[in-house]
């Protein structure tokens, strides 16, 4: 069997009570945001993170994209120690893992355009100047875009446009894992729909590794093959998607299902991945 992509394993991590002036004036207990979490996603995996609010999802993702440390425990990313790689090879390592989503709004420079925010992570990604307008365009039109946003400023986009631009870029790098946070929370449901069905296509095309972060359970069930069900820290339940969600065996999985409110489960079903051309299998 091969090896596990990304890796976690024991991995705590918590923070000092209100910053580190709470750690200055007050030495309360610290956050446990996550408590002993392993966990192993394979190449091409589609995982969902679910749970409450404050059960350390983002922590996960900020963890496996090195933008905070473990207090203990160990992540892999291909094998190697996350740890030594940010230490040894910090801008290789970073490009094979990228986070798109987090608030597409901020994320982009309100500044620069589109044009110049892809030309500049191509630069980085080490894709040479004579190709970059080239690439920038295709990297658009992967995500639904045509190449005539390439001039225009983060402002004269629509939410969704933003969105799509911030998964551009992330694409840009050739990533393996990608690691989408709340990624539509903040779109209409039209939108949301479209987002979902080009993750699906993407991670169907590039094969890459998604790691969905999402409080929607129906949007994880219609895009992720895995799940796994977080509460306070620790990971309470996993498995493939459709068996999780149908059947949980955990008492804070039902109660998490039965929080989604009547009529949004069936609005949206599952896409049948054998027949539906948005959701083709690696
Ligand atoms: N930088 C930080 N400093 C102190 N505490 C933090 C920090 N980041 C997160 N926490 C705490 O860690 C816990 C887990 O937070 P995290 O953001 O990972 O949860 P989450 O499941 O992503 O929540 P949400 O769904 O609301 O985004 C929470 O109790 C949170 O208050």
């Amino acid at each position: 069997m091969s090896a596990p992509i990304l890796s976690l394993s024991g991995v705590t991590k918590s923070y000092p009570r209100g910053g580190m002036l709470g750690s200055l004036f007050g030495a309360r207990e610290p956050v446990l945001a996550l408590d002993d979490v392993s966990l192993d996603v394979m190449a091409g995996d589609v995982v969902g993170i679910v749970g409450e609010s404050g059960s350390g999802k983002s922590t996960l993702a900020q963890l496996a994209v090195g933008l905070t440390r473990p207090t203990a425990g160990t992540i892999r990313l291909g094998g190697e120690d996350l740890g030594l790689l940010m230490r040894d090879h910090a801008g290789p390592w970073r490009r094979r893992i990228q986070m798109a989503f987090q608030d597409s709004s901020s994320a982009l420079n309100p500044r620069k355009s589109v044009g110049r925010c892809l030309d500049e992570t191509l630069a980085l990604a080490g894709v040479d100047r004579a190709a970059r307008t080239g690439e920038a365009a295709a990297l658009l039109g992967r995500v639904g875009l045509g190449a005539e946003m390439l001039p225009r400023l983060p402002h004269e986009l629509s939410g969704g446009q933003r969105q799509r631009v911030g998964l551009a870029r992330a694409l840009a790098m050739k990533p393996d894992v990608l690691i989408a946070d709340e990624p539509v929370s903040a779109l209409d449901v039209s939108l949301q729909a479209q987002v979902i069905n080009l993750l699906g296509r993407l991670t169907g095309e590039l094969g890459l590794t998604l790691l969905f972060i999402s409080h929607d359970l129906a949007l994880v069930r219609a895009l992720c093959r895995r799940v796994i069900v977080m509460r306070k820290g620790r990971i309470v339940e996993e498995g493939p998607c459709l068996q999780v969600l149908e059947a949980p065996r955990h008492d804070y999985t039902r109660l998490l299902l039965s929080a989604v409110p009547k009529g949004i489960e069936g609005r949206r079903r599952p896409p049948d991945r054998t027949s539906n051309p948005e959701f083709p299998r690696p």
